[in-house]
């Protein structure tokens, strides 16, 4: 269980809040830090390469032999085609772009939410582009920070998403890179009030496009990033959070419109968790559903899979079967989505302060009853405790 014994957070706050009574004036204040998890893309073409040798070297996403020989062969033969993709997308991946406009806000509104735990300062750790996690710690260990929160920007729980990030971090905490540090985690929000309102509103803008006449048989295709079919029976929690996302969204649309939830951007010869989004297009097609509103629901940026995938390649092919397809837009900016980031932030920093919650999420304690991954095991224990 992750929870920490409720007597050893009480006394961990009490002892916070007296320290906080002679503390020093807030200009020399360390920042409590709210790290910010996700996978990266490479910023500008030429760094395709070094994103995709990263990507398959991680072996709690890509359990290879032979792994650092495989990884920079494999990732060389994919390079030319991925290059091509986020040539077309506009000459990179936008996602440290939007990171950082989302940390900043978040970060400002925390301030005002969380007066106690100010200031807050946003960083980005990557898994597979820069800033990777072993700058951030150094950065992190440069400003001297003491606090901080481990938020994950997946809004659904995987093994190969955020507990990868979480491996990587309890392997640099371990190593004394990032320096004295209480650490807490948010590890997933994928019901979250504020993210599903987004979602929902964005959709409704994507539906505005349509004759009013036929708006509500819209079919809404929310599509997710696929697992393979190995992790998916591990025992991994992505593909029920996944779903409980698209059912909590459709609650808040009130059941407008038929839905259906596909998995796109499988890779390789394996099975993966289906039914394929394009496939899903094709079909709908086939049964005369040509009106499509397309959701991406488990990433909160713009990606190759949202600009390429879906805009350039399934619409395209829509288009082509006489499907009007529209595309929900990605969260990205969007005021309603980091209000909900700095809501989350700002009532977890409450609830471990308050003794109210444990550093780490019950469920996030329960590994998947397939996993034989140690590390998985040691970074539940080590975040459970704080990072200590
Ligand atoms: C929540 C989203 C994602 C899950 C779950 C996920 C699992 C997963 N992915 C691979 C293999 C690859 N993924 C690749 C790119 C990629 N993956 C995601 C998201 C999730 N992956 C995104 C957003 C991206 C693209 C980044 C971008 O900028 O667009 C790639 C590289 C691209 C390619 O070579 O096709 C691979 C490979 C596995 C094996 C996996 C689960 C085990
Ligand atoms: S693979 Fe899920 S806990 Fe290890
Ligand atoms: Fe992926």
């Amino acid at each position: 269980m992750a929870h920490i014994p409720r007597t050893s957070a009480l006394t961990r706050s009490l002892t916070r809040s007296l320290a906080s009574l002679n503390h020093a004036p807030p200009a020399g204040k360390s920042p409590t830090a709210i790290v910010m998890l996700n996978m990266g893309g490479p910023s500008t073409v030429p760094e395709t390469y070094d994103f995709l040798r990263n990507l398959f070297s991680d072996g709690d996403l890509i359990p290879l032999p032979f792994q650092s020989v495989l990884a920079p062969l494999i990732a060389r033969r994919r390079t030319p085609q991925i290059e091509q993709q986020y040539t077309d997308i506009g000459g990179g991946s936008p996602i440290l772009r939007y990171t950082n406009i989302q940390g900043e806000r978040m970060a400002a509104l925390l301030d005002e939410l969380s007066p106690e735990t100010a200031p807050h300062k946003h960083y980005v750790a990557f898994r597979y582009a820069r800033p990777l996690t072993d700058e951030t710690a150094r950065q992190m260990k440069e400003d001297g920070v003491k606090r901080a929160v481990a938020f994950t920007q997946y809004p659904q729980y995987s093994c190969s998403t955020t507990g990868s990030s979480l491996n990587e971090l309890y392997r640099r905490g371990k190593a004394g890179e990032v320096g004295d540090v209480e650490w807490s985690v948010i590890d997933r929000w994928g019901t979250h009030s504020g993210f599903v309102e987004a979602v929902a509103q964005n959709i409704e803008r994507a539906l505005a496009k349509f004759p009013e006449s036929t708006r509500s048989d819209v079919v809404l295709l929310f599509s997710a990033h696929s697992l393979p079919m190995s992790v998916v029976n591990r025992g991994d929690p992505y593909v029920l959070e996944v779903s409980a996302s698209v059912s909590a969204v459709m609650d808040r649309l009130g059941h407008s419109n038929p839905y259906r939830l596909v998995w796109q951007s499988q890779v390789g010869p394996s099975a993966w968790m289906g039914m394929q989004t394009g496939e899903a297009l094709k079909g709908l097609a086939r049964l005369g559903r040509k009106q499509v509103v397309l959701v991406p629901i488990a990433f909160t940026s713009d990606h190759i899979e949202t600009l390429y995938e879906l805009d350039l390649e399934y619409a395209k092919e829509a288009k082509e079967h006489g499907v009007d397809v529209h595309r929900a837009e990605s969260l990205n900016d969007s005021p309603v989505f980091i209000r909900a980031l700095a809501d989350l932030a700002a009532a977890h920093l409450k609830e471990v302060s308050l003794g109210r919650a444990g550093y780490a999420s019950t469920q996030m304690g329960l590994r998947c009853p397939g996993c034989t991954n140690a590390t998985c095991g040691q970074q539940k224990a080590w975040f459970a405790r704080g990072g200590r």
